[in-house]
């Protein structure tokens, strides 16, 4: 693997609001044109993280840099590099897409030309739109053309598909792969399971403040208990024990006659072997490989009340 260069770098994170501990201590590192997520419960600390990676936020411990800058202490220079659409980010419901457009470039002293930002983006017909009348995956994709029209190194999303109908984030998923593939870093916060598995490189799984697992998505589903799910209905009783014991297997349960193992791919092998010894057929066998959903689910405790 090439030698990259971590573009944001966080350690030790802590922050609270009152006495309520919403980051206990969260550390990691994006490398440079990562796609790298952040999954989690609601109120796990995923956007407090985020907030405080775009200099919003103040921790109350630890370090963030963003191409080894500190974004509190040095604000200015940071937002130069660092794009960021926020939760819930609103704009003036009277202002079109072409004024949000300049209005935004002139933050930059070296902007995009937000002309072919906007074409990339399927934005030209809608320019003379305001903001109000677009509609949600419009609005979305106008958020990115200004998170990007800074030119930064690295765009900071926060549940950006969240409320939009399955074409649409797909789309989305298109465009944020064509963001990182022209060279910029992306910090992804996200609900979606199927978001994470399909775009991320690298998936932090925070939970309660904390990240509980940090992996690509396919190392974190081979990290789950079950990696492989066989289930089958036999054709006569099996010993529950016997199935516990196959090789990889690491729960068994049987239910309105049918089984369901979690296991390996050699726990297959082993069931197969096993059913022929016994002379047993396994009726409707189904094997499915586990999902980031199951490893989210092993790995984490749900919401906070
Ligand atoms: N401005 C604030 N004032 C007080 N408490 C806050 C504030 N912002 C967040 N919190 C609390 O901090 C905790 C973490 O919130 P945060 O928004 O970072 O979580 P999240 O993982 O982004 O959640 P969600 O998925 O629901 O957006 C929650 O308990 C939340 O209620």
């Amino acid at each position: 693997m090439p030698h990259t260069t971590p573009v944001i770098e966080v350690t030790g994170l802590r922050k609270s609001y009152g006495g309520r501990t919403a980051v206990d201590g969260v550390s990691f590192a994006v490398d440079e044109f990562e796609i790298f997520g952040i999954l989690g419960p609601n109120g796990a600390g995923k956007t407090t993280t985020v907030e405080c990676v775009s200099g919003l936020r103040v921790p109350d411990a630890g370090t963030v840099r963003v191409a080894g800058r500190d974004p509190v202490a040095d604000h200015a220079r940071v937002t130069r590099v660092l794009g960021a659409q926020l939760q819930e980010s609103e704009l003036q419901g009277k202002l079109t897409v072409r004024e949000a457009l300049e209005l935004y470039a002139a933050f930059y002293p070296d902007p995009a030309d937000w002309r072919p930002l906007a074409a990339r983006l399927g934005l030209t017909d809608r320019l003379g739109t305001r903001f109000a009348q677009l509609s949600g995956g419009q609005k979305q994709r106008l958020f990115i053309a200004l998170a990007l029209i800074g030119n930064p190194r690295v765009v900071v999303l926060d549940e950006l598909t969240t409320g939009l109908d399955p074409h649409a984030r797909r789309d989305t998923w298109k465009l944020i792969e064509d963001v990182r593939d022209s060279g910029v870093t992306v910090l992804l916060v996200t609900h979606f399971m199927e978001e994470a598995q399909r775009l991320c490189d690298r998936v932090a799984v925070i939970d309660r403040g904390r990240v509980v697992a940090l992996d690509s998505p396919a190392g974190l589903i081979s990290g789950t208990a079950g990696a492989t799910v066989i289930s089958f209905a036999p054709s006569a009783p099996l010993a529950p024990g016997e199935l516990a014991a196959l090789p990889g297997v690491t729960a068994a349960a049987e239910r309105d006659g049918r089984v369901t193992l979690s296991g390996t791919d050699a726990s297959v092998d082993a069931l197969l072997t096993l059913l022929a010894r016994r002379g047993v057929r396994a009726h409707q066998l189904r094997v499915t490989d586990a999902t980031l959903d199951d490893a989210y689910l092993d790995l984490t405790t749900g919401a906070r009340p």
